[in-house]
C-alpha cells in the first residue's frame, strides 16, 4: 500500500503537488489523469524519490519512505518511462537484466529470468534478446521498458506516460498486454497520463488532478457516473459518456446463458464474455444484427448478446 499525507512541492514560486491525500491499495492499479503540467510526473517522482517533497508524508507498506534507502526503495519500485530510457548500447537482454545483475543474481537465474519477461511481454527472446534499442519499433522497446521494471519482482510499478509516444494501434495492443499482465503478476501500480480513455480502461481507481491537488479519486464507473466537477465532466467528454460506460461492462454481465455450452463455429467476429458491451453493440450496428453469440475462452458458445437487452438496460 502507498499513502501520501499531504504532500506538496513547491518549485521556486510554482506549487507543483499541493496538499495531496491518496491511498493506493495493494494490487490496485491508480492512474492519475489531468492536464500538462497539473502534477502527476512530480506527484510519481515522489513516490520513489527521484524528487523530495517540500511537505507531507509518504508510507510505503506503513513505512516513511524518507527512512529508506533510496537505492533499496527504488529496486523495489519498477519505473517506465515515456521514450524507455533504455540503455543504446546493451542488448534487450542486458537492459532487462539490469536490475538482477546489481542485485548479484547467479548469471542462470537472469537469463531464465530474461527468457519469461520477454516471453509474457509476447517478445520472442530468441529473435530480439541480442538486438539493440534502435533495431526495435517503439511497441517493442516500450515492451522491454516494461520487461526490465519487472525483472527482480518488484511490489510496486510506477509508470509514467508509458505508451504516450505510440501510435494508437501499438498504444491499445500495449495496454491490453497491461492489462492481461496484470492479472498475472498483480502489481500496487501508479500510472500517469493525460488520456481519459486510457485512465478508465486500465484504472482500478482514477485520481483526477488539476492545479497541484486531486479533485476526484474513483472507480472508473464513479467517475463517469457522478463526475465530481465540471472540469471533471468536461475532462470525460459530456456527450459520449454512455458508450464510456458501455466500455467498462462485459457482454457476460447482459448476455442471456444457454443451458449448457455449444460447440459452433465463431463466425469472422468472436465475441467473448470478457468483450465489452460497447465492442458487441458496434459488431451488431456493423454487420446489421439482432443478436451475437458469445465465446468462452476454450472456444464454446456460452450464450448470445441482444441488440435489445442492450438498449433495455441502457448503461
Ligand atoms: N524541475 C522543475 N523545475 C521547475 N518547475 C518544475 C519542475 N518540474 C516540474 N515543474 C513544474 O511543476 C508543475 C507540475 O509539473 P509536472 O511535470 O508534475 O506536471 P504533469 O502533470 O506531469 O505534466 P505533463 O503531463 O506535461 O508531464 C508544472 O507547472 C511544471 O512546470
Amino acid at each position: 500500500m502507498i499513502e501520501l499525507k499531504n504532500v506538496s512541492r513547491h518549485f521556486g514560486n510554482t506549487i507543483a503537488v499541493d496538499g495531496v491525500n491518496l491511498t493506493i491499495e495493494t494490487g490496485e492499479v491508480c492512474v492519475l489523469v489531468g492536464s500538462s503540467g497539473c502534477g502527476k510526473s512530480t506527484t510519481l517522482r515522489m513516490i520513489n524519490r527521484l524528487l523530495p517533497y517540500s511537505a507531507g508524508e509518504i508510507l510505503v507498506d506503513g513505512e516513511d519512505i524518507t527512512t529508506m534507502n533510496p537505492e533499496q526503495l527504488r529496486l523495489n519500485m519498477g519505473y517506465v518511462i515515456q521514450g524507455t530510457g533504455l540503455f543504446p548500447h546493451w542488448t534487450v537482454a542486458r537492459n532487462i537484466a539490469m536490475v538482477p545483475t546489481l542485485l548479484n543474481w547467479p548469471r542462470e537465474r537472469i537469463n531464465a529470468r530474461v527468457d519469461e519477461l520477454m516471453t509474457l511481454l509476447d517478445l520472442d527472446p530468441s529473435a530480439h534478446a541480442n538486438k539493440y534499442p534502435q533495431q526495435l519499433s517503439g511497441g517493442q522497446a516500450q515492451r522491454v521498458g516494461v520487461a526490465r521494471a519487472l525483472a527482480a519482482d518488484p511490489n510496486i510499478l510506477l509508470m509514467d506516460e508509458p505508451f504516450g509516444a505510440l501510435d494508437a494501434i501499438t498504444r491499445e495492443n500495449l495496454q491490453l498486454e497491461m492489462l492481461r499482465i496484470q492479472k498475472q503478476v498483480r502489481k500496487t501500480t501508479v500510472f500517469v497520463t493525460h488520456d481519459i480513455d486510457e485512465a478508465l480502461k486500465l484504472a482500478t481507481r482514477i485520481a483526477v488532478m488539476d492545479q497541484g491537488r486531486i479533485i476526484q479519486h474513483d472507480t472508473p464507473e464513479n467517475i463517469l457516473r457522478h463526475p465530481a466537477s465540471d472540469f471533471v465532466e468536461n475532462l470525460i467528454g459530456k456527450q459520449d459518456r454512455g458508450l464510456k460506460l458501455m466500455s467498462l461492462r462485459p457482454v457476460r454481465d447482459l448476455m442471456a446463458n444457454h443451458t449448457e455450452p455449444r460447440q459452433s463455429e465463431p463466425g469472422e467476429h468472436v465475441l467473448r464474455e470478457e468483450d465489452s458491451v460497447r465492442l458487441a453493440l458496434s459488431v451488431m450496428l456493423w454487420q446489421d444484427l439482432r443478436q451475437v453469440a458469445v465465446f468462452n475462452a476454450q472456444e464454446q458458445e456460452t450464450g448470445v448478446i441482444t441488440r435489445e437487452r442492450i438498449i433495455q438496460e441502457g448503461v
